[in-house]
C-alpha cells in the first residue's frame, strides 16, 4: 500500500495543508473551553455583563475561524484525494494494458474490474479521511489531555486512565477486524463474477431455462458476501457502545472528584464545566478516530489488492529499440515458426509443440483442426499475445520478441474469434485500426470485407454502435470487424474462425477480395470449415497441438487421414443439405 502513496506526488501541497488547515481549526477548538470556563467563573460569578458579551464574541470568532479552516482543509483534502485517485487509476490501468493475455488470464478480469473500481474508490475515500483527521484526532485527544493538566493534574488522570482504555479497545477491535476486510473484498469478487457472467450470458441462460438455477448460485454467493459483512459489521459495531461507556463512566468519575474539589474548594466550577468539555471532545473525537482506523483498515486491504496487481509483471519482455527489428532481411518469410512450444501452464499439457513451419510474403494460409486443437493458440503468437514457452517465432526473419511490441502489431491486422465492437459510431470503431483514416480508405476495407451494405444500410459511418456491437446481428459484427483490421492495410492478416457467421457466398467473395489486395498481405485463415481454405496456397492441419500435414487440398487428400475426414464429412453434409434444399 505504501507504494501507492507515490501517487500523490502531484498533489504535495494539498496533502500538506488539508491536514494543517484541520489542526488550525482543531487549536481553535481547544480554546472553547477555556473561554466557557472564565465566562463561568469570572462573567457570571461577577455578573460582569460586558465581560460575558466580549467573551461571547471571541467564542463566535472562534466558531467562524474554525469553520473557515474546516472548509479549507475539506477543499485541499478532496482535491488531493480526487487527483490520488485519477493518478493511482490511470497508472493501474496503463499497467494492466502492458500485461500480456498470459497474466489477465491468471488475474481473471472480474477481479481486474473489481481492484479498479471498488477497491480504488476505498483506497481513495481512505486517502481524503487520513487527511483529515489523520492529526487532527489525536492533537484534539492527546490537546484536551494537556488542557486538563494545566487545569488540574488529579483529575487529569482520570483523563489518561480513559484513553488508555479506550485506546485498548479501538486496537481489540481493529486487530480482529483487519484480516476480514480483505476476505470481504474476495466474496465482492465472487459475486462480480458471477453477475458478470450472467449478464454477458443473459441469452444462453434464458435459452436452457437455466434462470432459476443461475439465481440460486448467485443467492448462495451474495449470501456469502452478505454474511462476512454482517460479522465485520458486529464486530465494527461494538466500537461505538463499548467507547461510549468507557466515556460515560470517565464523565461519571469526574464529576464526582471535580464535585468534591469544588466543594473543597479546590477547583472552581468553570474548571469542572472545562474539563467535562475536554473529556467530551475526546470522546467525539475518538469515536471519528475508530472511523477513520476501520476506513484506513479497509483503504489498506484495497491498496494491497491493487498493489497485488502492480507487482504482477509482463512476461512479455519488451525491447524500446527499434534498430534490431528495422534491420534489412532479403525476402525472408513473412511468419517462421522453428520449434515452437506453447504450454499455458507448467502443469498443464501444452497447447502445441514442435510446430515447425514457415509462410511465405504474401501467401495464403489456411489453419485447420478440431476444437482445442490450437489453431487460435497458433495465430495468438504471432502479435505475441502470449509468448512461446519454447523454440521461436519469427515475423519478417526477425524474433517477435526483438521487435518494440507496437511496431510487430502495427504490421498485423487481427480479426478475433469473437467480433468485438465498442460503444461508439462505426466510423470510431474502424479508426481504431488506422487512427487517420480517410472516409474514402474506411470505405475502401468495407468494400474488401464485403461491409458496405451492412454500413449503407444502417444509414452510414455515423450510425451508433451500442456496447458490445448489440445493435448488429452476428455476421454484421464479424463484416466490421474484418473491415477494421483491413483499415490499416496490414502486412499480415489473421482470421481467427472470424467469417464463421457469414454465409458460404459472401464468405467466398471476401476471401476473393483479399485476394485482391494490393499490396497483397500475407493471410492467415483459421476455420473449421475446409470450404473456407481448400484455395488457399498452403493448408496446416492441427491435431491436439501437433501438426498433422502441411500442404496444398490435393496434397493434403492424399496423404492426411485427419484432413481427408474433415474434407468427407464437411462436403457430405453439405452436399445433404444441398439435397434437402
Ligand atoms: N488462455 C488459456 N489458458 C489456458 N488454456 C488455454 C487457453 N487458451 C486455450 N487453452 C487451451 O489450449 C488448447 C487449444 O486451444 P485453442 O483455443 O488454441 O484451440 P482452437 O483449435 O482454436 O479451438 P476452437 O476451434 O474451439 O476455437 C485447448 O485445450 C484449450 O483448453
Amino acid at each position: 500500500m505504501k507504494k501507492l502513496l507515490i501517487y500523490l506526488r502531484n498533489y504535495k501541497k494539498e496533502s500538506l495543508l488539508g491536514p494543517l488547515f484541520k489542526l488550525l481549526e482543531a487549536a481553535f477548538e481547544l480554546l472553547v473551553p477555556l473561554i466557557i470556563a472564565k465566562i463561568i467563573d469570572q462573567g457570571i460569578l461577577l455578573a460582569d455583563v460586558p465581560y460575558i458579551l466580549r467573551m461571547c464574541l471571541i467564542l463566535v470568532g472562534l466558531g467562524i475561524a474554525g469553520l473557515a479552516s474546516s472548509l479549507i482543509a475539506q477543499y485541499y483534502a478532496a482535491k488531493a484525494a480526487a487527483g490520488f485517485g485519477k493518478e493511482l487509476r490511470h497508472g493501474l490501468f496503463d499497467h494492466i494494458q502492458g500485461l500480456s493475455y498470459a497474466e489477465i488470464d491468471q488475474l481473471g478480469t472480474s477481479t481486474l474490474i473489481t481492484r479498479m473500481t471498488s477497491d480504488m474508490n476505498q483506497v481513495q475515500s481512505g486517502v481524503n479521511m487520513t487527511l483529515r483527521l489523520l492529526l487532527r484526532s489525536p492533537f484534539i485527544v492527546f490537546g484536551s489531555m494537556i488542557m486538563a493538566f494545566t487545569i488540574d493534574f488529579r483529575v487529569a488522570l482520570i483523563f489518561v486512565t480513559a484513553i488508555l482504555l479506550l485506546s485498548a479497545v479501538v486496537f481489540i477491535i481493529m486487530s480482529w477486524c483487519i484480516p476480514l476486510y480483505k476476505k470481504v473484498q474476495g466474496k465482492l469478487d465472487q459475486v462480480l463474477l458471477l453477475t458478470r457472467e450472467n449478464l454477458t450470458g443473459v441469452r444462453v441462460i434464458r435459452a436452457f431455462c437455466l434462470e432459476q438455477e443461475e439465481l440460486q448460485t448467485f443467492q448462495e454467493s451474495n449470501q456469502q458476501l452478505t454474511q462476512v459483512q454482517k460479522y465485520v459489521g458486529r464486530i465494527a459495531a461494538l466500537m461505538n457502545p463499548l467507547t461510549y461507556i468507557v466515556i460515560n463512566l470517565a464523565v461519571v468519575w469526574l464529576i464526582w472528584t471535580g464535585a468534591v474539589q469544588v466543594s473543597t474548594g479546590l477547583l472552581t466550577q468553570g474548571a469542572v464545566v472545562a474539563l467535562y468539555n475536554y473529556m467530551s471532545q475526546i470522546l467525539t473525537e475518538l469515536i471519528k478516530l475508530a472511523n477513520l482506523i476501520i476506513t484506513v483498515n479497509k483503504s489498506i486491504a484495497c491498496g494491497n489488492r491493487i498493489q497485488d496487481v502492480f507487482q504482477v509483471s509482463s512476461s512479455l519482455q519488451v525491447v524500446s529499440d527499434s534498430a534490431k527489428s528495422s534491420k534489412i532481411v532479403s525476402r525472408p518469410p513473412a511468419i517462421e515458426f522453428r520449434r515452437v512450444q506453447l504450454c499455458y501452464s507448467q502443469t498443464g499439457d501444452c497447447a502445441l509443440s514442435h510446430m515447425d513451419f514457415t509462410i511465405g510474403q504474401g501467401e495464403t494460409v489456411g489453419i485447420i483442426g478440431g476444437t482445442g486443437s490450437g489453431k487460435s493458440s497458433l495465430v495468438h503468437l504471432i502479435p505475441r499475445f502470449y509468448d512461446v514457452t519454447e523454440g521461436e517465432v519469427l515475423v519478417d526473419g526477425i524474433n517477435v520478441k526483438e521487435y518494440p511490441l507496437e511496431n510487430l502489431r502495427q504490421k498485423i491486422g487481427m480479426v478475433p474469434q469473437k467480433a468485438v465492437l465498442f460503444k461508439g459510431t462505426i466510423r470510431e470503431n474502424l479508426k481504431w485500426g488506422k487512427k487517420d483514416a480517410t472516409d474514402q480508405e474506411i470505405f475502401q476495407a468495407l468494400t474488401t470485407a464485403q461491409a458496405e451494405e451492412v454500413v449503407n444500410g444502417k444509414g452510414g459511418l455515423d450510425y451508433l454502435i451500442h456496447q458490445d456491437g448489440k445493435n448488429l446481428s452476428g455476421g454484421q459484427r464479424q463484416r466490421l470487424t474484418i473491415a477494421r483490421a483491413l483499415v490499416r492495410q496490414p502486412q499480415i492478416l489473421i482470421l481467427d474462425d472470424s467469417a464463421s457467421a457469414l454465409d458460404f457466398a459472401t464468405d467466398a467473395a471476401l476471401r476473393k477480395a483479399i485476394a485482391a489486395l494490393d499490396p497483397r498481405p500475407t493471410v492467415l485463415i483459421v476455420s473449421q470449415r475446409t470450404s473456407s481454405i481448400q484455395h488457399c496456397d498452403k493448408i496446416i492441419v492441427l491435431d491436439d497441438g501437433q501438426i498433422a500435414g502441411i500442404g496444398t487440398n490435393d496434397q493434403l487428400m492424399k496423404t492426411c487421414d485427419i484432413y481427408q475426414e474433415i474434407y468427407q464429412s464437411q462436403f457430405k453434409k453439405e452436399d445433404a443439405l444441398d439435397e434437402q434444399a
